[in-house]
């Protein structure tokens, strides 16, 4: 049994222009240990899906399809027994280290409180289990920081902070959204080093958010594409990254920040913009921007198409896309 398997996920939300459905019949599993991605543009419901699996979702969303969580059905789960799955057996390291740190708090009372809480420890031993962590995150001097505040510690300090608050309980799953973009770009690789050495010292299984496909190369070993809700295309991060089959996958690669490109390169844009929820077309979410668009993409639900390896693009045109040679090798 795997330890996350979504199926069918449709969330639902209100926006300004009415109801809308943000995430729109997405499906993935996790194993035990095993290291996901999630990678598209500002906007495609990255953050809305990991909300779900957290049961963090405004409460006028609605929630359809299956999220099972090592054996349990999250969706329509009551808040009382969400509440022992978030923090427990899920945790969650956010863009911004302050969205879980409570300024007026010490340290060592909110690091501490998850242990208190969900394994009923007493205030001196949660301190010292508490001390533990900071050390392991890299907390210097941490044993005379424990009854400071967050304010006191910089970005990068109250990320790892962050980091061990989500890891306090031995969670099954660890999900860090964006959780290196909120930083100066030398930390950056320090707190992503930081979750690989933690996700694999502990075996626990790990989603990651990032627009940055470097990132992904080097954390994940599969990845989702999503764009207006859907995956467009998953797989081994090998094979998608070998193949990119999906024209969106393709414009997000052509778009991406290469080091050591002369300056003055321009790099190549996406053309067009993500449309609005409200706004997305019947068929394939990405038919308005993409290039290869026929008329039955503005109204046909692209059905998923296997290549080898498990690896799944949903596009009618894949296989005249390959015929042009439009595949980057
Ligand atoms: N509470 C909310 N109420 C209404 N609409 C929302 C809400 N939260 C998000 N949305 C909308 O849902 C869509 C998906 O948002 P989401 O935050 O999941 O995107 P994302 O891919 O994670 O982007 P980002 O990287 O900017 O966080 C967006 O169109 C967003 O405007």
């Amino acid at each position: 049994m795997p330890l996350l398997e979504v199926k069918d996920l449709h969330i639902g939300l209100q926006t300004q222009r009415g109801p809308a459905e943000a995430v729109r019949g997405i499906g993935f599993s996790l194993e035990r240990s095993e290291t996901l991605g999630i990678v598209g543009e500002s906007g495609c419901g990255k953050s809305i899906t990991v909300m779900s699996l957290m049961g963090l979702l405004p409460s006028t969303a609605k929630v359809g399809g299956s999220i099972r969580f090592d054996g349990t059905e999250l969706v329509g789960l009551p808040e009382k027994r969400m509440c022992e799955i978030r923090g427990n057996r899920i945790g969650m390291i956010f863009q911004e280290p302050m969205t879980a740190l409570n300024p007026v708090h010490t340290i060592a009372r909110q690091v501490g409180e998850p242990l208190r809480l969900h394994r009923g420890l007493s205030k001196a031993d949660a301190r010292k289990e508490v001390l533990a962590l900071l050390e392991r995150v890299g907390i210097p001097d941490a044993a005379s920081r424990l009854d400071a505040y967050p304010h006191q510690f910089s970005g990068g300090q109250r990320q790892r902070i962050g980091i061990a608050m989500a890891l306090a309980c031995g969670p099954d799953l660890l999900i860090a959204d964006e959780p290196t973009t909120a930083l100066d770009v030398t930390i950056q690789k320090q707190i992503l080093e930081l979750i690989k050495s933690l996700v694999a010292e502990r075996g626990m299984a790990l989603i990651l958010i990032s627009h940055d496909l470097g990132v992904i190369a080097q954390t994940v070993s599969k990845m989702l594409v999503m764009y207006g809700g859907s995956v467009v295309e998953s797989g081994p991060t090998e094979a998608v990254f070998a193949r990119r089959a999906h024209p969106y996958t393709q414009g997000l690669f052509a778009a991406r920040p290469v080091i050591g490109a002369p300056r003055g390169v321009r790099l190549a844009t996406i053309k067009g913009s993500v449309p609005e929820l409200v706004d997305l077309p019947k068929g394939c979410p990405f038919a308005g921007r993409c290039s290869y668009t026929v008329d039955a993409c503005m109204t046909t639900r692209p059905p998923a198409t296997m290549l080898p390896q498990d690896h799944a693009v949903r596009c009618i045109r894949l296989e005249e896309i390959a015929a042009e040679g439009a595949i980057a090798p």
